[in-house]
């Protein structure tokens, strides 16, 4: 496939390497806004910063070119381009961790929800980890993970960042210089805790996740997350 990297930072050079490596061709890589014929892509990887992510998708939703995006800190901005793309027809995914690993967490932290809302006693608070260079605090997985808690677990309503209160998930942000991405959640009792924790090695299962979806996405029209994908759940 013909890949256009929409965002070549840290993550743009992952996954043009993992690209590579499966056979694609990299036509088209952008760091900032720039003129390019997002139609020489078959397929466009959005991991970019909060402030383009929307621009970026928009172009090629209005192209017919199937996109998707990793980029995080945007997404009060998501119901408009899932009506765009149901208007042109598009094909979209969006998701705030593309690794096989932490859609796998996703999951265990949802039945691990379920089994906790029928006990009082226990606190909750999620823990995210990355490097300083993040622009958003909290992290779009601690974010997901807080929906997936709240989702399956009435005491919760909403997350709040570094607090603590009634009926809100505290996200306690973390940076420490050359974290790849750790999420931790905590369950704690006077009597013991219970902890699941998921830590990136390294980018390459973000890299490879996103890589798959691009694959899986190009012949298909619709908006998808990383469960269509991967097929779990
Ligand atoms: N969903 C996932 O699995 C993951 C998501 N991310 C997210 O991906 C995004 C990028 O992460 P990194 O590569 O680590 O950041 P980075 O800062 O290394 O790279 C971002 C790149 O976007 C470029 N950029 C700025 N304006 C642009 C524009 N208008 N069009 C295209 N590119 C533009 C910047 O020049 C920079 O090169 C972040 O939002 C991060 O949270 C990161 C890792 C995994
Ligand atoms: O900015 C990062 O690096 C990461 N961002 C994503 C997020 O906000 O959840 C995914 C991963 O944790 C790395």
């Amino acid at each position: 496939m013909k890949i256009a990297l929409l965002g070549y930072g840290k993550m743009g050079k992952a996954i043009e390497t993992i690209a590579l490596q499966r056979g694609h061709t990299i036509v088209i890589k952008t760091s900032r806004d720039s003129d390019y014929n997002i139609n020489d892509a078959d397929v466009a990887i959005d991991f970019s910063v909060p402030s383009a992510a929307f621009n970026n998708i928009s172009n090629c939703l209005n192209n017919q070119v199937p996109v998707i995006s990793g980029t995080t800190g945007w997404l009060e901005q998501y119901d408009d381009i899932v009506s765009l793309c149901e208007k042109q027809k598009g094909a979209f995914i969006y998701a705030s961790n593309f690794s096989l690993g932490v859609n796998i967490f996703f999951e265990l932290n949802e039945t691990l929800a379920k089994m906790m809302a029928k006990l009082n006693d226990y606190k909750l608070d999620i823990e995210e980890i990355h490097h300083t260079q993040k622009l958003d605090a909290p992290s779009g997985t601690a974010i997901t993970l807080a929906e997936g808690i709240i989702k399956n677990n009435s005491a919760y309503q909403d997350w709040q960042l570094d607090t603590a209160s009634d009926k809100n998930i505290p996200i306690i942000a973390k940076r420490i210089p050359e974290v790849p991405g750790t999420h931790i959640i905590s369950y704690t009792s006077p009597i013991d805790t219970i902890k699941i924790e998921h830590e990136a090695h390294n980018r390459e299962g973000f890299a490879l996740g996103a890589v798959i979806a691009a694959e899986w996405l190009a012949d298909k029209t619709g908006v998808f997350t990383m469960k269509d994908v991967l097929n779990i759940g």
